[in-house]
């Protein structure tokens, strides 16, 4: 762990300098981003060797705030506790789950400002100079090699794959919210304003002290159909069958995610809406990949469709749950050749590529691929006369420029450490039976 990922994250109570460029240590430059909840700032910290930090500052409401709070001030307030706005709620849960992350592929907090008496919370975080990926021109053509695809991908998966391991879904995963560095080595995952934690079952308490999760993740924000419409999970948008009678365009009769379908002989979407589960990450996950190889989304409204928004996303959602969807002629680029959405030749990249996002856009989460089979081996199997062979193991296609992926597995496991504790662990427990029966110790 280098120095960065081991400091703790400073909350600070008290806004002691709030002029137009300065908040207390943090002097202001140039604005750097804008979000539905805040705006992002350059600034350089004058305690510490004048180091950039990307400033995010959040209003604790906003006007459309104003009508739910009044909403929910009719009802019932179980900790006496004032109600939160819903961006403030938003905001807590960004820092609760920020608080916890220490991983090279996610955005470092470094300071909180919550000063009561302000209208406006200041986050401080690791500022991301090489900015949001770019991966399509104005043509919508790809502008990234498969190698830079494969690199940003990968550490994509890495930080999923911790985030995962801590209990937290992104819920919003796509390329604005992925940043690089300055040297544009590495990306780093961003935004966890609709993040969820799920805690352990093994425990009762979370480990992110201090704060009641349960009120600020209630399970039933799961079913809520937030974030990207493009970027989201069939099981997010699925619809009732009551929605489908509602909807106001007769387009809609189409409408059949509460069916079963068929697809190639395989069942795609079950009958029950499956569970909201760290899966819609891997599905946004696929999609970003298929944005960056492609440079258009998988699934978009058809350039004829009508003025009317719900309508539209109507469509896309019908369009995640119920269709397939198809590949360009060449992927990158560098324009490698994908040989169609059922490639023929297994040992192509463009069969191994598409292969990749097929499991990865799996309409039913069931079946959809996990982090950890990405990154294992894939078994190319040969079908004879009579019966399979195994022909070859392959490194996944992540892996492929890796020096050492044995080693690179074991570095970048979350669960790396853990095994090495309970190895020493066991080794301990040996040294110390071996002492006992040497040496007649009694143990207490
Ligand atoms: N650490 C960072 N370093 C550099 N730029 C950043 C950083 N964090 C955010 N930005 C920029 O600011 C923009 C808005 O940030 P962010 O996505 O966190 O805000 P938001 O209000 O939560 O957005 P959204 O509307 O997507 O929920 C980003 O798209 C990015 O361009």
């Amino acid at each position: 762990m280098n120095q960065l990922e081991t400091q703790s994250v400073e909350i600070t109570s008290q806004l002691t300098t709030n002029r137009h460029r300065r908040v207390n240590q943090y002097i202001r430059s140039r604005k750097v981003g804008k979000g539905q909840h805040g705006e992002v700032f350059l600034c350089t910290d004058e305690s510490n060797h004048g180091r950039q930090v990307a400033l995010k500052i959040v209003k604790r409401s906003n006007p459309r705030d104003r009508i739910k709070l009044l909403r929910r001030n009719h009802q019932q307030n179980p900790g006496g506790l004032p109600p939160l706005s819903s961006t403030e709620h938003s905001v807590r849960k960004e820092i609760t789950v920020m608080k916890k992350c220490r991983h090279g592929n996610i955005v470092r907090l470094f300071e909180v400002i919550d000063d009561p008496q302000q209208d406006k919370i200041f986050l401080a975080m690791e500022f991301l100079a090489g900015g949001p990926i770019q991966w399509s021109n104005t043509q919508h053509q790809p502008v990234l090699s498969i190698q830079q695809t494969r690199r940003i991908i990968r550490d994509v998966i890495l930080g999923l794959e911790y985030l995962h391991h801590e209990g937290i879904i992104h819920r919003d995963i796509k390329p604005a919210n992925l940043l690089w560095t300055h040297d544009r080595t590495i990306v780093k995952i961003i935004d966890f304003g609709i993040s969820h934690f799920i805690p352990p079952i093994t425990s009762t308490k979370s480990h992110m002290e201090g704060d009641s999760y349960p009120d600020l993740f209630p399970e039933s924000d799961l079913l809520r159909r937030i974030g990207t419409p493009s970027f989201l999970a069939p099981e997010i948008v699925w619809f009732s069958d009551d929605r489908k009678r509602t909807c106001p365009t007769t387009s809609c009769d189409t409408l059949t995610s509460n069916t079963l379908t068929i697809h190639d002989g395989i069942t795609v979407m079950p009958l029950q809406r499956p569970p909201i589960t760290k899966a819609i990450d891997i599905w946004s996950l696929a999609v970003t990949f298929y944005c960056l190889l492609f440079g258009h989304t998988p699934f978009s409204v058809p350039a004829s469709a009508n003025e009317n928004a719900y309508h539209n996303e109507f469509v896309l959602y019908n369009q995640i749950c119920t269709q397939d969807w198809f590949v360009d002629e060449t992927m990158g680029a560098d324009r490698m050749t994908t040989g169609g959405r059922h490639p023929k030749d297994p040992t192509s990249d463009g069969f191994i590529i598409v292969d990749l996002l097929d499991r990865m856009l799996r309409k039913n989460p069931r079946d959809r691929a996990t982090i950890p089979e990405l990154k294992v081996s894939d078994d190319i199997y040969l079908f004879g006369p009579s019966n399979l062979h195994l022909l070859c193991q392959r490194n996944p296609w992540i892996l492929r420029d890796i020096a050492n992926p044995k080693e690179w597995l074991h570095r970048t496991s979350p669960t790396a450490n853990e095994i090495t504790i309970c190895r020493w662990m066991k080794k301990a427990s040996k040294r110390f039976s071996d002492l006992l029966s040497t040496h007649r110790v009694r143990a207490y």
